[in-house]
């Protein structure tokens, strides 16, 4: 399987910190690749490097066969690359339905060709029952969806989630586990940043850690549990039995 995105050797500086040292990664096709990493470990900073909100200070970015490195947000999105924000923001007064089309028009101007792009999203994301409801009225689970609809509908080869999760009571998040696994099912490769653990264990295809900027393991959800350093980083603390 070959990798549909990849970043090599990437650092970003902030100042004197430096956010990211010297990371690589790479998403296979067809794969959930999920980031994880104690707070400030670099998610977010290595996430907005690959999605390109920032610049690396060195490294390169490749989607598919292009060399992306820089490239903004909107010529990754026509690239096939599609990510959501961890706060989300939909248009509070148009309907579930207006809003997944703000993300269908990149796809198609025709405006009934938007609406069943923006159906079939809403019907994979198992949400046909808000398609007319004004946004504003959806509880936090449905604000989730909404905004990963948003970044579906735009038609991506590579979805990226910031934190989907995040928010969510433990049984809504168990409830969003069949809805990216369906996602990925239908084709659309994922990145994902995730804090809730048994989340990104049940989704994930491969797992990479990050710690203090660096990549401290990667590996398969049961290679990740079972690695003493990984433990050692989230619990601050040498794990039992060492
Ligand atoms: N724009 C910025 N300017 C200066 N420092 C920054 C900036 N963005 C991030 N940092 C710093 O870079 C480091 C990594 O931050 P980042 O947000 O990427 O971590 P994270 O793993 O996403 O953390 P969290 O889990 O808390 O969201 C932190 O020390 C942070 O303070």
């Amino acid at each position: 399987m070959s990798a549909l995105l990849s970043g090599t050797g990437l650092v970003r500086r902030f100042g004197g910190l430096t956010a990211i040292n010297d990371v690589t990664v790479e998403v296979r096709e067809g794969h959930i690749l999920g980031i994880i990493g104690p707070n400030g470990a670099g998610k977010t900073t290595l996430f907005n490097l690959l999605s390109g909100f920032i610049k690396p200070t060195r490294g390169t970015v490749r989607l598919a066969e292009h060399e992306v490195t820089g490239l903004r947000p909107h010529r990754l999105n026509r690239l096939g690359l599609a990510r959501t924000f961890q706060l989300v923001k939909p248009f509070a007064r148009m309907s579930v339905l207006e809003n997944v089309m703000v993300g269908s028009y990149r796809l198609s101007r025709d405006s009934r060709e938007a609406a069943q792009r923006a159906r079939e999203v809403l019907a994979l994301l198992g949400m046909e029952d808000l398609t007319d409801r004004p946004a504003r009225e959806l509880t936090m689970p449905g604000m989730k969806r909404l905004e990963v609809a948003r970044a579906l509908a735009t038609g991506p080869r590579l979805l990226l989630l910031d934190e989907v999760m995040s928010g969510l009571t433990p049984t809504e998040s168990k409830a969003m586990l069949p809805v990216i696994q369906r996602i990925r099912d239908s084709g659309v490769t994922i990145l994902m940043i995730e804090h809730v653990m048994h989340a990104i264990m049940a989704l994930s295809d491969r797992i990479v850690v990050l710690h203090h900027g660096s990549k401290l393991a990667e590996g398969s959800p049961d290679e990740i549990a079972a690695n003493p350093a990984v433990v050692e980083a989230y619990l601050g603390t040498a794990p039992l039995g060492r």
